[in-house]
């Protein structure tokens, strides 16, 4: 019996992990038994790499004590098994892109196996790691055209400055796995996610690591718009085959913001050549994109389906701890005494993105420097004035409840109301919620406008609500979604 064998090494499992691991590993997982051989099935490669090195042999352990004597022989696999043994959550989209947009897809989902580049999914015993082999490093002995400088990287954007949070930890992790492991098993590294979030710096980063670890390793990054720019020049200068030389001679190749390939079909089809030439020869290639690729307009197919041969993974907008994480980093790198509370409470403010909260510490650390005052509380709301100003206008309690009551497509009196039943309950605890992490309302005050109600039944709905968030996609959705149209 698979689904029991598995169901209870994953019940134990789930005591012995924190509940982030367990869901981002082991829960994608499905089962599938024929005679001795328990078959684990990864949604794609990075999962399945990550399982096979870290939880291996505690899943080897679990299924002997579980089995005894008889215990199969387990077997980790990429594609979908015949059956769901346990109720997987959908895997989280991210912001802005739609429902089906993945959080994680790696090239070899059952199915989009390019036959050109992997062999189908392979039966590999569980513990022994195979080590991708480490690609050729070419020596850049070709000339560069005069169409084509050599972009740069930043060299300011490192791993060591980027602070890892739940929202970032996949796309960070697949970037450490790349840098590790440049042309091999993640290629391309597809990025993809809302603006200010990281995508960036998580490229040079690991531009900046190959480079340390090879110094005359050719690493070009550069945006989208660029290699279309040079790509016109070069057709007008009749120095096209220089532009193809140079873009297939480079050891990693990064380029950003990709949706400006949208509908721009000469350079899709320079590009498509270029990405061919380039993983044929186990060059790494790193792209970033605002959306999903498949959701992408504009963008042939083929193109699409190719970015998915490596990885995929989304970066989200930062929790609260991450944002207060990353602006004491900042200040630190900055040499700026930022006190916890006055990270905290920029942080619980500005929550759309990375990069409009450094924009927001900037202005902070400048009004300091001109006023010469410490930066506390008060600094930060007279420094941030108009721009607090705004978001408490988007904020106020009934902003909050004629939102979530447009989004749940009910009356605004029905949040008020006495009604019990689920369609209305369940909106109303959301919206108790966001009030209660939008808002400085006390709960007894967040109680009262809705419909009089008692502070604990407020404390109950947040509850409620953060328990549902781990376990209700639906509701991890609603929120997420809720959360950002009242915030950005
Ligand atoms: N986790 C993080 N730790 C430290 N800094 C971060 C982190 N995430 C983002 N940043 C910083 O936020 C700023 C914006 O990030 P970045 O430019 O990488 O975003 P992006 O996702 O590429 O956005 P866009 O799509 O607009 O190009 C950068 O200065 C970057 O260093």
């Amino acid at each position: 019996m698979p689904g029991i064998t598995w169901q209870r090494c994953i019940d134990r499992l789930q005591t012995e992990l924190p509940s982030q691991q367990f869901n981002t590993w082991i829960r994608p997982l499905q089962a599938a038994q024929e005679g001795q051989m328990l078959t684990l099935f990864a949604p794609n490669r990075f999962i399945k790499d990550f399982v096979a090195n870290k939880f291996s042999s505690r899943i080897h352990e679990l299924v002997r004590e579980i089995e005894g004597e008889l215990a199969p022989d387990v077997v980790l696999e990429i594609g979908s098994g015949p059956q769901p043994t346990h109720d997987a959550p959908p895997v989280q989209p991210v912001v802005g892109s739609p429902q089906s947009a993945p959080l994680v897809s790696g090239a070899a989902t059952a199915g989009s196996i390019p036959a050109v580049r992997q062999a189908p999914p392979r039966r590999e015993p569980v513990a022994p790691q195979r080590v991708a082999p480490q690609p050729r490093v070419v020596e850049s002995e070709r000339a560069e055209p005069s169409v084509a400088h050599q972009p740069g990287l930043l060299g300011s954007y490192t791993f060591d400055n980027f602070v890892e949070g739940k929202s970032n930890q996949l796309a960070l992790a697949a970037a450490r796995q790349v840098a590790e492991n440049p042309g091999s098993a993640y290629n391309p590294l597809f990025l993809y996610g809302g603006v200010g979030l990281g995508k960036t710096h998580l490229m040079h980063a690991v531009g900046n690591a190959l480079r340390a670890d090879k110094p005359d390793a050719k690493v070009v990054y550069l945006h989208s718009e660029r290699f279309v720019a040079d790509m016109v020049k070069a057709l007008q200068l009749n120095a096209i085959n220089e532009f193809k030389r140079f873009y297939r001679s480079v050891d990693a190749l990064l380029i950003d913001d990709i949706q400006f390939f949208a509908k721009k079909d000469r350079s899709q089809e320079e590009f498509f050549h270029t990405f061919n030439a380039l993983l044929e020869g186990g060059q790494q290639m790193i792209l970033t994109c605002d959306r999903y690729p498949k959701e992408l307009d504009g963008l042939e197919e083929r193109l699409k389906s190719r970015f998915g041969w490596g990885l995929t993974v989304a970066v989200e907008p930062p929790e609260l701890e991450t944002r207060v994480a990353i602006l004491m980093n900042k200040a630190n790198q900055a040499g700026i005494e930022l006190p916890p509370e006055a990270a905290f409470f920029i942080a619980q403010r500005i929550r759309s993105n990375v990069r409009e909260l450094e924009g927001a510490l900037k202005r902070v650390i400048a009004s300091a420097h001109f006023t010469g005052k410490p930066v506390d509380i008060e600094l930060i709301k007279e420094s941030l004035k108009d721009l607090l100003a705004l978001q408490d206008k988007q904020v106020s309690l009934d902003n909050i409840q004629r939102t979530v009551a447009e989004y749940y497509k009910i009356k605004v009196a029905d949040l008020m109301s006495r009604r019990r039943s689920r369609s209305v309950a369940r909106p109303r605890q959301v919206a108790m919620t966001l009030a209660k992490e939008l808002t400085n309302h006390s709960l007894p005050e967040i109680g009262d406008s809705f419909g009089g109600r008692d502070h604990t039944t407020v404390l109950h709905a947040c509850r409620k609500i953060k328990e549902l968030r781990e376990t209700s996609s639906d509701i991890r959705e609603d929120y997420k979604n809720l959360l950002r149209s009242l915030t950005t």
